[in-house]
């Protein structure tokens, strides 16, 4: 079944003066439900301004993104932040934690936004806590815990209001390469359980843990990579060939 679709989105910053920037030209995908999918493309290429669109941060100039039914530029600002709670996960590279607030107040945050019962917030917060490894850290502070156990703790706050699509940017931009790997291995693990992820990245190591890779050159979506039966490492190589291709201009 289709969660995400994107059909024919464009976006023109500053349309209407000397210097309009197409950011996106002509996008056009879908992504299904327990999906995992990872966008990479070079600096510019409209990576952000597509998931800004996704995450109803902005909206397309023409063409429509569809999420779960709802087209999501007909969403006014209050609907769309509202929808962003109720339907939408986000992970962050640099975690966005609020650090006056303990881990489990932070986990509990989209769910005091929504005014969510208290007993509620306790009984979804147990099962995550143990699965992202966090149980033990839980009451701490941000700052008291290491950079992957934050990462984990930002995971927790996206994945409590039980979200039809998590979207991350980068997620492994700040973190060493052990713990990045112990944090795709987590994405693997929510997506094997059935949550449909969206990753931006430009880690080619990170991609290889998704099931499907677009690549996105000049706001168009210049080729797409399934993983398939593929050793993780040789998809790998097939990712990092393809971005060679598309930095050195190929079509
Ligand atoms: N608010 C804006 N006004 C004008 N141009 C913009 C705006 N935001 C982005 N752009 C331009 O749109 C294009 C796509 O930018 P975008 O940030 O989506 O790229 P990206 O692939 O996310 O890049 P990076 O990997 O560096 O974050 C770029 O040419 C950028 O300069």
């Amino acid at each position: 079944m289709t969660l995400l679709q994107l059909d024919h989105v464009q976006r023109v910053f500053n349309p209407n003066t000397s210097h309009p920037v197409a950011a996106l030209k002509d996008i056009t995908f879908s992504v299904n439900q327990g999906e995992y999918v990872a966008i990479m493309g070079e600096s510019g290429a409209g990576k952000s301004t597509l998931l800004n669109i996704i995450a109803t941060l902005d909206q397309a100039s023409s063409g429509a993104a569809i999420l779960n039914g709802q087209d999501l530029g007909r969403l006014n600002k209050d609907d769309a932040a509202r929808y962003r709670r109720e339907h939408l996960g986000f992970v962050f590279q640099h975690f966005n934690l609020l650090d006056s607030l303990s881990n489990r107040d932070n986990i509990y945050l989209p769910l005091v936004l929504t005014r969510c019962d208290p007993a509620e917030m306790d009984r979804r917060v147990t099962p995550l806590a143990h699965r992202l490894r966090i149980a033990k850290v839980i009451d701490r502070f941000p700052a008291e815990i290491s950079g992957g156990q934050q990462q984990r703790v930002a995971i927790a706050r996206a994945l409590i209001t039980q979200p039809d699509l998590l979207l991350a940017d980068e997620p492994t931009g700040a973190l060493d390469s052990n713990t990045s790997n112990e944090i795709l291995d987590l994405f693997a693990d929510v997506n094997h359980q059935g949550q449909t992820i969206l990753m931006v990245t430009h880690s080619a190591a990170a991609a290889s843990h998704a099931q499907r890779t677009l690549f996105i050159k000049d706001g168009r979506i210049f080729h797409e990579l399934f993983r398939g039966d593929l050793a993780m490492t040789d998809y790998q190589a097939q990712i990092s060939n393809t971005m060679m291709t598309l930095t050195n201009g190929g079509a």
